[in-house]
């Protein structure tokens, strides 16, 4: 198990982590969301005793996690850390990268194990070339198979499938998920892609501003946000009041909408809006209008002339 109690670190004297709280199983998956610069890469390399905490305790099974004053090799041998940035070796090829952590005790087990894990991520035709000569996405699969090479207790993710293009990434990533849970491997993924939080983490945890602002289950995260900003992460979204669907409302209440949850409807829709713009995204079109001088967006089936005005009721009444 991780356990991560007050932990509060900078790289100078102000504070990066703020205070950092958080408890979770082996063998569980959890997607670390957050705006860009909250801290999500820090929280990961603390976790890996990259850096020593200025305050507060980490530990893994009960072990204590030292940073680079106790420990002369940072990083915890239980664990492996896949930076943004790879960290391959540019003169070595991709099955030598992908062995680097392999013992060569046995080397017909050592090449049998290289030779699954290229599979994996789809680079065997590539095992003899150096890494020099690889692609980006090309560096992050086989950056991703070494991390894996060694069956870590607990993988630490920075952001695995930036660099990977849609075409491989959605099967990359499926098959790299359940790979990890068919091995029991525990997982954090800082991630920008909310794809990564809601298929694949039984957990999801929010940073802003170097806190931890809110944690559980991904999909009832998503569907009950209880902020802006939290939704913001899964996507557009729409910020209204009661008092816009219904009048005399007592005590006014701010509802949180993605695009799908609104839609046209003559008869029921209360919401006048005017159309300023479509935006094709493969399944239909994404509509933002003018609403009381305030930008809206929703999902529709089909492209609507700017200018239009349409009335808009939530999904669920409709
Ligand atoms: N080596 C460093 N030295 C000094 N400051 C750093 C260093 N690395 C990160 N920071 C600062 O720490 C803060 C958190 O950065 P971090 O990389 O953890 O954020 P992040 O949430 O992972 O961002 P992103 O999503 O863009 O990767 C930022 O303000 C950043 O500028």
């Amino acid at each position: 198990m991780l356990k991560i109690e007050n932990a509060i670190f900078g790289y100078t004297d102000s504070s990066v982590l703020k205070g950092i709280n958080l408890e979770f199983e082996r063998g569980k998956h959890l997607a670390l969301l957050g705006e860009s610069g909250c801290g999500k890469s820090t929280l990961l390399k603390v976790i890996y005793g990259l850096y020593d905490l200025k305050e507060g305790e980490i530990s893994w099974n009960g072990k204590r996690v030292l940073g680079p004053a106790y420990n002369l090799v940072p990083g915890v041998d239980e664990m492996k850390y896949l930076a943004q940035d790879f960290d391959l070796e540019p003169n070595t090829t991709v099955a030598e990268n992908v062995g680097k952590f392999l013992s060569n005790s046995n080397l017909a087990k050592k090449q049998a194990r290289v030779e699954e894990l290229m599979d994996l991520v789809e680079m065997g035709a590539f095992a003899s070339v150096k890494t020099k000569f690889l692609s980006g996405g090309q560096q992050q699969r086989v950056a991703l198979a070494r991390v894996l090479a060694a069956e870590p207790e607990l993988l630490l993710l920075d952001e695995p499938f930036s660099h990977i293009d849609n075409f491989r990434r959605s099967a990359l990533r499926r098959n790299l998920f359940a790979y990890l849970k068919a091995k029991g491997i525990s997982c954090i993924v800082a991630t920008h892609d909310c794809v990564d939080a809601l298929g694949f983490a039984d957990e999801t945890v929010v940073m802003q501003e170097g806190r931890i602002i809110a944690a559980g289950n991904s999909k009832e995260l998503y569907e009950n946000p209880e902020s802006k900003y939290i939704a913001s992460l899964f996507g557009e979204v729409n910020q209204l009041w009661v008092s816009d669907f219904m009048e005399n409302v007592e005590e006014d209440e701010i509802l949180l909408m993605y695009p799908h949850q609104l839609m046209v409807s003559a008869t029921k829709g209360v919401l006048e809006v005017e159309v300023k713009d479509s935006y094709f995204k493969g399944d239909g079109y994404m509509i933002k209008a003018a609403f009381r001088k305030r930008a809206l967006f929703f999902d529709h089936p089909f492209d609507i002339e700017a200018g239009t005005i349409v009335h808009l009721a939530l999904k669920k009444f409709a």
